[in-house]
Formats: C-alpha cells, sequence, structure tokens
C-alpha cells in the first residue's frame, strides 16, 4: 500500500462521515468511480473504512479531530497497531508526525461512551438496560467484524456436501453451534461466484437469522405469511424448512427489495414463494388474507443497532427520535399483521435491535391489547426444531454470546 491509497481512502471515508446514506452504498459507489483499483486495494480500503467507522469516537479522541486522513492515521496506529516503520511508505511527513502524536497519547480516563464507541444517547439506553459491564461487552464485540454464515438450501444440497467442499477448498469452514443448516467461515470472502452458490445450494445468512426461520417453525404444507420479507433471507430459509411444499406469501412495501428476493428465489429451486408488494400495512390487498396463515413472520423495520458488526455506521446515524418513530411503525405492523394469523396459529414479531423500546416493550404492549393472543417460550420452540439455545421466553441473541447478530424475537399464539 502506499500513499495514493491512503489519500484515496481519506476521500471514500469523508463521503461515508459527511453525507447521509448506507455506508456499503457510498464504497459500492467509489469503487465504481475508481476501477483502478484491484480487489487487494478495494478489500484495503473497505477495511479502513469500516475500521474507523467501528471505533470513530474513540479514533477522533486520539486524533484531536475528525480529519479524515488523521482518523486513519490513528486507525493504523491504535487499533491496527502498526509501527511506524511499518507505516514508512503509507504515510508522508506529515502524517508520520501525527502518528507520532497519537501513538503518544493517553487513553487514561476515557469515558464509558468512547471505550464502547457509542454516541452518548445509546452507551445510556444501554447501560441502563444491560448493566455497564455486559452493555460494553456488547459494544466491544461489535468493533470487530462478523464472520461469514453460509446457510445450506436443504432443497439442493446438505451440510455435509457442503462443508466438505469449502473444507477441500481449505476455507476453514465449520457447523454453526445452533442452527442445524448453518455453516461459519473464519474470513469474509466473495462468494457470489462459487459453484455452490450459484447452483443455489447456499445462500449468505447470519446464523441468527437462520434461527428467527426456525423460531417461525413452518410445517410442510402450510400457509405462511412473511410480513416484512425484504430481499427474501427468512423467506428463503423458511421455504426450504417447507421443503417446497404449501404457501409463502413474502409482503414488503419495497419493490426493489422484493426484486432482489426474485433474483434469489431463481437460485433456490423454491416454487412454494409468491412476492406481493404492498403499498403499506393497512394495503387493502390484505383483506381477503385475513385469518388464513399458519405464520406470519414480522421481522419489523428495526435501528439495526444488532448488526453493527456489519453496518458500523448506523450507530452514528440512528437518533432517539428515529426510535420513537421506529416503535410507533413496528406496532402499526404488528397490529395489522396479527389480523392475518389463523386460529391457533402464531405470530413472530423479530427485530435486529438490541433496544428494550424496539423489543420487550413493544411485545408487551401487543399482548396487552391483544389478550386473544398468548405468549409462547422460544426455547421450547427451539427444542422442537433440535436446537439447543435457552434465552428465555423470548429469543435474545447477543454478539459476545452468540456470535451471531444481535436478535430479539417474540413469538404469540392465537388462542382457538
Ligand atoms: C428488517 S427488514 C427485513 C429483512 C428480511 N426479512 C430478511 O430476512 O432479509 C424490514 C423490512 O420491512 C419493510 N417494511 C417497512 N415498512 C413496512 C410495512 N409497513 N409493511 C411491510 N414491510 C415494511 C422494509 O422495506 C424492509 O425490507
Amino acid at each position: 500500500m502506499n500513499q495514493n491509497i491512503l489519500r484515496s481512502t481519506s476521500i471514500a471515508l469523508a463521503d461515508v462521515l459527511g453525507n447521509p446514506g448506507p455506508a456499503d452504498a457510498k464504497l459500492g459507489k467509489f469503487f465504481r468511480e475508481h476501477r483502478e483499483f484491484g480487489n487487494k486495494e478495494r478489500g484495503w480500503i473497505a477495511e479502513a473504512v469500516y475500521g474507523v467507522l467501528r471505533r470513530r469516537s474513540f479514533l477522533a479522541y486520539l486524533a484531536g479531530n475528525e480529519d479524515p486522513r488523521r482518523l486513519l492515521v490513528a486507525w493504523l496506529v491504535r487499533v491496527q497497531g502498526n509501527s511506524l516503520r511499518e507505516l514508512d511508505e503509507l504515510l508522508n511527513q506529515q502524517q508520520k508526525e501525527w502518528a507520532q502524536e497519537i501513538k503518544a497519547k493517553s487513553t487514561d480516563g476515557l469515558s464509558p461512551a468512547i471505550q464502547a464507541d457509542l454516541p452518548e444517547w445509546l452507551w445510556e439506553r444501554l447501560e441502563s438496560q444491560y448493566g455497564a459491564e455486559e452493555a460494553l461487552a456488547i459494544a466491544r464485540s461489535m468493533h470487530k467484524s462478523a464472520s461469514l454464515d453460509l446457510r445450506v438450501n436443504l432443497v439442493k444440497s446438505n451440510r455435509d456436501e457442503v462443508l466438505a467442499r469449502f473444507n477441500s477448498e481449505k476455507a476453514g469452514a465449520e457447523a454453526t453451534p445452533y442452527s442445524p443448516t448453518g455453516i461459519r467461515l473464519p474470513q469474509r470472502m466473495s462468494i457470489n461466484r462459487h459453484p455452490f452458490f450459484v447452483d443455489g445450494k447456499i445462500e449468505v445468512q447470519d446464523e441468527g437469522s437462520q434461527l428467527l426461520a426456525l423460531l417461525v417453525a413452518p410445517k410442510r404444507g402450510e400457509m405462511i405469511a412473511d410480513f416484512c420479507a425484504g430481499a427474501g433471507g427468512k423467506s428463503l430459509a423458511m421455504g426450504a424448512l417447507m421443503r417446497n411444499t404449501g404457501r409463502l406469501y413474502a409482503f414488503d412495501v419495497s419493490e426493489k427489495r422484493l426484486h432482489n428476493l426474485g433474483q434469489r428465489l431463481k437460485r433456490s429451486g423454491l416454487s412454494n414463494l409468491h412476492s406481493q408488494v404492498i403499498s403499506s400495512e393497512s394495503d387493502p390487498k390484505l383483506k381477503r388474507l385475513n385469518g388464513k396463515f399458519n405464520r406470519v413472520l414480522v421481522d419489523a423495520p428495526c435501528s439495526g443497532l444488532g448488526t453493527l458488526r456489519r453496518n458500523p455506521d448506523l450507530k452514528w446515524k440512528q437518533t432517539p427520535n428515529d426510535i420513537t418513530e421506529l416503535t410507533a411503525k413496528q406496532t402499526a405492523i404488528l397490529t395489522r399483521a396479527a389480523k392475518l394469523v389463523k386460529a391457533g396459529g402464531r405470530l413472530i414479531y423479530a427485530t435486529c435491535s438490541l433496544l428494550a423500546e424496539e423489543n420487550e416493550q413493544v411485545a408487551e404492549a401487543f399482548l396487552a391489547a391483544h389478550p386473544q393472543f398468548k405468549l409462547v417460550n422460544a426455547a421450547e420452540i427451539l427444542a422442537q426444531q433440535q436446537v439447543e439455545l435457552d434465552t428465555g421466553t423470548y429469543l435474545k441473541l447477543l454478539p459476545h454470546q452468540h456470535e451471531t447478530d444481535g436478535f430479539f424475537a417474540a413469538v404469540f399464539e392465537l388462542t382457538n
């Protein structure tokens, strides 16, 4: 790597820090506009940009400000632990002086929010919810990048076949600890051209997300709705659990996301999945489906704070006001989706948030307003699915404990 790469990285970082929009989309655009970089250089730039986003407040403290170049120098010296000699080719004279100054800076007495690398409001919420020690452990576990988890598509393959193939390629693949269909690769690698991916034998899916599909526990021949299907990660997992029988409706307000689901559907070999764009949760199209479903999954739009290993920019973008708006939306979607459930059927509410406001509080308010639904123990359902994981009545996955993204889920059953 050379000074030119560092200059380009600081341009990409300035865009990600200074403008609205998701970091991955901005970085994608940057690479499309800078085709001169090869795979190795792109990897380096992405790692540096994400590395800074994960430790932004710690690095800003060390750098003295948020100048992207100073943040990058601080990341190289204090997070990556590079010596000044190792950085000789990469830094210009002025940057070498910054590096020296940053290396010598004491970090004694840093505030907990800076240690956790969270905005103050978010640190306060996590601390009051989990206690200081666990909140810090959760936050720190998200300073690292996530492993690459794959889901084996049981309609086309099995876990042994996929494990054997990746291990013959020396990819260091392992079975995931909880999901019976999961495989974990230690390194992020480009999987899109892998023959098993092209053939639809595998999908990229975090183990936590796979567990949510198992928690829905759809059976062969049933009517299932995925109310917020997005690009269909959980729809595809559920369709495979149903062994391509029954009927699975994938709803979403985003035509673009459902279009992406369509692309993945072709590879999956599933024919039991029907996607439908809705205008909102109160789309009149839904009326004819009231009381028809054995299972309805609401994988609600949320703050995404459980996915900070992948999307570290979210912690700097969300505001307390966003959380208030999201909880109102989550409640409205859950309330409407509940009408689709048939007697004896189940409604599953899920988020990838860590905040009680979006999780337990939404679930409790729903139960209070809908006495015809009762809460079902998530650990018991998972045990029936051969998954040994007991996080209590609710499913609560935390990155520092389960090495998955942070997820919450509550299962409600409509009494006969
Ligand atoms: C957490 S994402 C879903 C992820 C998806 N289930 C998966 O596993 O890949 C939430 C989704 O809710 C959708 N959404 C937002 N408002 C909605 C609404 N009122 N009704 C249905 N879907 C909605 C968003 O477009 C987004 O795709």
